[in-house]
């Protein structure tokens, strides 16, 4: 509903919350976006009730059922405007009072913005309107008071406006006005679809279209003032219309670097994302495989895929729009047909050259990650070493290592200056033997006339840069292949999807039913690799919404894998495990993890770097409400961690982690239970986390997690 007083366009273009699906679909059809195909969940009744906290998860599971991303975005009322101009395509939420309503902002030009109604017209209104929709409920309480204070300082009609938008500005400076949810294809989307929703393609082909123009406007300066030099009339016409010609190459090059930039940058942004992504997809067994060296080496090469690709990649590609230009200026000079023969073939020679290039880079990689991968483990285990090791041996192997770096850099080094050196001066002396036959026995009326020369002589020239730009690009683009070996793991883990259940069930889930289970394992088994024993073998549980459970066993026995079975962290091969009777492909991987929480054992589990907060409230939206902060801190103490707090100099806000305050290991066990328990879940996992405890610290964390915890289940040793 829009406030009365609004233009009718307004309440034309508003979607009830009934229809915030619909809006969705509308909005991202219109964007360009490929969705999943899936029907329109109906709105569930836990979402009617309670719109003001369960809104955001509602828009959240929508947009995930049909395979895109929302960002939730909120704005102070100073930057309200900006939240407008920068959200499209978005669905921006209109409250009045009780009620919510959306506008879909499917753009922002020039001061409008244009809205996509029900009917699915999009209708451009003033942007200022729709920040009058947002600002009316706030405004509303203090507006007579500031009409009085006006009418009271006889401000002219005409600067009242101004003076009420500075008095509203400094009065609700710290209020919050607008939000919204900002649509986007997920990283894992295809990435095609990606580069086209962010308009890549067009910019791709202005770049061309920019760089051939301007080689093309060039050349024809030169061959105008060449052809006037022949002629014998140089004069003051000629030398205007070359200047002319060339000035206006400046624009092209301009608009060429620029898009060459936004390309690369909005391109690498995206593969950056994408990488992410795929780094937390990538499952936890595939991750310690490879070792911190490993990773690292997978980060060092993501790098260079971004830089040689998109950096000087690009530019040899234009190298190619360039040849082709040159061998149509050989076409036109003498002894066309052997200059033509002549070019293609070195051309293929250079795509030669570059594939050995090629091939000893890729060897020379091979070296390079494995020392990189070496050095890290030599680091991370120098405290071992330095205890365990005796120093004669410490930097066994490392001379050998080394030896075949340097010689692998020596063969590539000596490829690369091939092809720096010999490719465009080789093509000079090959070009100009195969003018020789022309030179020698040609007539001189045809072939040779001086026009003909020069306009050979000028191909041969340009061809040699063009031969340069080829080179080089290749050689980017070849490198960036090779480290896309490194990279492509990552990047084709982003594109793995979860199981995800339509988002009314996972509502429906979340409550409490009585009488059944809340979770239920029936015959379980599990096993790390194909052939191996399972480490489980028909595990049968029941947990009851309220029950406290405590799993013992001996060492190696399954205790943590059953844990990880239970958080939906692995997934069993056989058997079945359901939670508020639903199995874990019909809930949906996500939703299953919100509902049951690990605090898993303490060498799997980590304090990142940042804030204490941080790391309590993961499970939460951040930047965290103050309510959040309070819980956070009334865990903390309730977990003896009050101590802590106090001798922190930021309390909550301490930075800890690697580089921060360092915590201790009982410390950090029961940041990992506080963490746990701040999610809110229907059942926590706690594997060995009292382990680290002394007894009455045990027992105080033991009250805490029992007065806190819906239900929980501990393992520990007997
Ligand atoms: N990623 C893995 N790949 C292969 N085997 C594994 C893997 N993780 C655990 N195992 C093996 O599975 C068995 C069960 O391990 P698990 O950690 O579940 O036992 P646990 O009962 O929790 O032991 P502890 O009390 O020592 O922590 C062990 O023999 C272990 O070596």
């Amino acid at each position: 509903m829009i406030p009365q007083g609004h233009s009718s366009d307004l309440e034309r273009s508003t979607w009830s919350l009934e229809q915030a699906g619909e809006a969705m679909l509308a909005l991202a059809k219109r964007a360009g976006f490929a969705t999943r195909a899936a029907a329109i969940p109906p709105l569930p009744e836990a979402v009617r009730v309670e719109q003001e906290t369960r809104i955001g998860l509602w828009i959240e599971s929508l947009a995930n059922w049909f395979g895109l991303e929302s960002e939730w975005i909120d704005s102070g009322y100073a930057s309200v405007d900006d939240l407008i101009r920068g959200l499209a395509p978005a669905l921006v939420r209109i409250t009045q009072g009780e009620r919510t309503s959306f506008l879909a902002l499917a753009a922002y030009r020039s001061g409008r913005v244009f809205l996509l109604g029900p009917d699915l017209e999009v209708r451009a209104v003033p942007a200022r309107e729709l920040r009058a929709v947002l600002c009316a409920e706030r405004e509303a309480p203090h507006a007579a008071n500031i009409e009085a204070m006006l009418d009271l300082a006889g401000l002219p009609s005409r600067r009242r406006g101004r003076a009420r938008h500075a008095i509203f500005g400094r009065l609700l400076s710290r209020v919050k006005v607008g939000d919204g949810w900002l649509l986007r294809l997920p990283p894992g989307a295809p990435f095609l679809a990606q580069l086209r929703a962010a308009g890549l393609g067009r910019k791709a082909a202005t770049l061309a279209l920019a760089h051939t123009a301007q080689y093309v406007l060039n050349i024809a300066s030169w061959a105008m003032l060449g052809r006037g030099a022949l002629q014998g009339r140089i004069d003051a016409g000629l030398l205007i219309a070359w200047a002319l010609l060339f000035v206006t190459q400046i624009p092209f090059r301009i608009l060429e670097s620029r898009m060459q930039a936004l390309f690369a940058i909005d391109a690498g942004g995206l593969l950056k994302r994408r990488l992410l992504h795929g780094a937390l997809r990538l499952a936890p067994d595939e991750i310690r495989a490879e070792g911190a060296g490993g990773l690292l080496g997978r980060v060092i090469e993501s790098e260079a895929v971004e830089s040689l690709a998109l950096g000087t990649g690009i530019g040899g590609l234009v190298a190619i729009i360039e040849l082709a230009v040159c061998a149509f200026v050989l076409s036109k000079g003498a002894a066309a047909a052997t200059e033509l023969v002549l070019l293609a073939l070195w051309s293929i020679v250079s795509v030669f050259t570059v594939r050995t290039y090629l091939k000893r880079t890729d060897a020379w990689t091979v070296t390079r990650l494995a020392m990189t991968n070496d050095l890290v483990e030599r680091i991370v285990g120098h405290r071992t070493r330095l205890a365990q090791l005796a120093p004669e041996k410490w930097h066994q192997g490392e001379s050998e290592a080394v030896a075949e770096y340097i010689a692998r850099s020596e063969r590539m080094d000596a490829s690369a200056a091939r092809i720096a050196a010999l490719l465009p001066r080789g093509w000079l002396v090959v070009a100009m033997m195969g003018l020789l036959p022309t030179l020698l026995f040609g007539s001189a009326s045809s072939s040779l006339s001086a026009g003909s020369m020069a306009i050979t002589l000028g191909g041969i020239l340009l061809a040699s840069g063009a031969l340069g730009h080829l080179a080089g690009g290749l050689t980017s683009l070849g490198g960036a292949l090779l480290a896309w070996k490194q990279v492509k793991p990552l990047f084709h883990a982003a594109g793995r999807t979860e199981p995800s259940a339509p988002p009314d069930l996972a509502f429906f889930a979340s409550s409490e039913m009585p009488g059944s289970a809340l979770l239920e394992a029936r015959d379980v088994t599990f096993r790390y690799r194909d052939r191996g024993e399972p480490v489980l073998r028909g595990c049968t549980l029941r947990i009851d919404a309220r029950d406290r459970i405590l799993l013992e066993g001996g060492s190696g026995g399954g205790k943590s894998t059953f844990g990880a079975v239970l958080a939906g962290l692995r997934s069993p091969e056989t058997g079945l495990l359901l939670l508020n009777g639903l199995d874990r492909s019909t809930l949906g991987a996500e939703a299953w993890r919100k509902r049951v929480v690990a605090a898993p054992q303490f060498h799997e589990n980590h304090v990142l770097s940042g804030m204490l907060a941080f790391n309590l409230l993961m499970g939460r939206a951040w930047p965290p409400s103050q309510a959040d902060l309070d819980e956070a801190e009334a865990v903390c103490r309730e977990l003896d961690l009050g101590g802590l707090l106090d001798r922190m100099p930021g309390g909550l806000m301490q930075m800890v982690g690697e580089t921060g305050w360092q915590l201790s290991h009982g410390e950090k066990s029961r940041v990992y239970i506080a963490r746990a328990l701040l999610q809110n879940a229907d059942l926590i996992v706690l594997d060995e986390s009292f382990g680290a405890l002394d007894p009455e610290t045990m027992r105080k964390a033991m009250q805490c997690v029992d007065r806190r915890a819906r239900a929980f289940l501990v393992i520990a040793h007997p």
